[in-house]
């Protein structure tokens, strides 16, 4: 399978652009991964990846996460996301590859994927930073996109008005870096439209 043309590197680094005026870097690779006619990615991360639907506890009452989720690492050290306790699951031979893909444009390894399913429009994640305090100071994030265009939006913390929306579409590879998750927040708003499904992976790199 031919997930990554070798020469996308090279053009997409000439023009590599910071998505966010200040306090923080954002780049975007659209097209990133590339299907090769026999499989399609996002139908075959559905069926392979074993998600889960957690919930959260909402003025006592237990509520489901807007969306399906699972947890793959490296190791079998747990991680809470969200107020949840994940217990990873070993990385699969797609995930690697996918995995493996993005550390050679970030030049950098990473030890674990968050992995959210959209189901549909309904489907969401609320406004947060990556910034658990087992990721370092200035995390280094990449985020995968397969399947429906969703809308990802950042909102500065304290400059309120500053507001970037940017479209995940299939095959994309947002890199969020440097000052990123102290200054900025981040999410995936609901929409009315009906997208169809949309699967994303996070890679970061958790310190334990
Ligand atoms: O689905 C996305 O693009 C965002 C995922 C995200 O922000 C996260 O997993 O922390
Ligand atoms: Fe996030």
């Amino acid at each position: 399978m031919d997930l990554f043309a070798d020469n996308q590197l090279s053009i997409f680094n000439a023009t590599r652009q910071n998505l966010l005026p200040f306090d923080g870097e954002v780049f975007l690779y659209p097209n990133f991964y590339q299907e090769d006619g026999v499989y399609d990615l996002f139908e075959e991360l559905k069926h392979t990846i074993l998600w889960k639907q957690d919930k959260m506890k909402i003025y006592g009452r237990s509520v489901n996460f807007p969306r399906l989720t699972s947890w793959y690492a490296d190791n079998d050290q747990s991680y809470t996301y969200s107020g949840v306790v994940n217990i990873p699951l070993p990385f699969t031979p797609l995930l690697l590859k996918i995995k493996q893909a993005a550390e050679a444009q970030c030049g950098k390894q990473f030890n674990s994927a968050l992995l959210n399913f959209y189901r549909n429009g309904e489907d969401s994640m609320g406004w947060h930073s990556d910034d658990e305090k087992e990721l370092s100071g200035n995390p280094v994030i990449a985020s995968a996109s397969f399947g429906a265009t969703r809308t990802f939006q950042f909102k500065h913390k304290e400059k309120k008005n500053a507001m970037i929306s940017i479209a995940l579409s299939n095959g994309s590879l947002l890199i969020m870096q440097g000052q990123t998750q102290h200054n900025w927040m981040h999410r995936v708003p609901k929409t009315t439209k009906d997208p169809g499904p949309r699967i994303n992976i996070t890679f970061r790199d958790i310190k334990y």
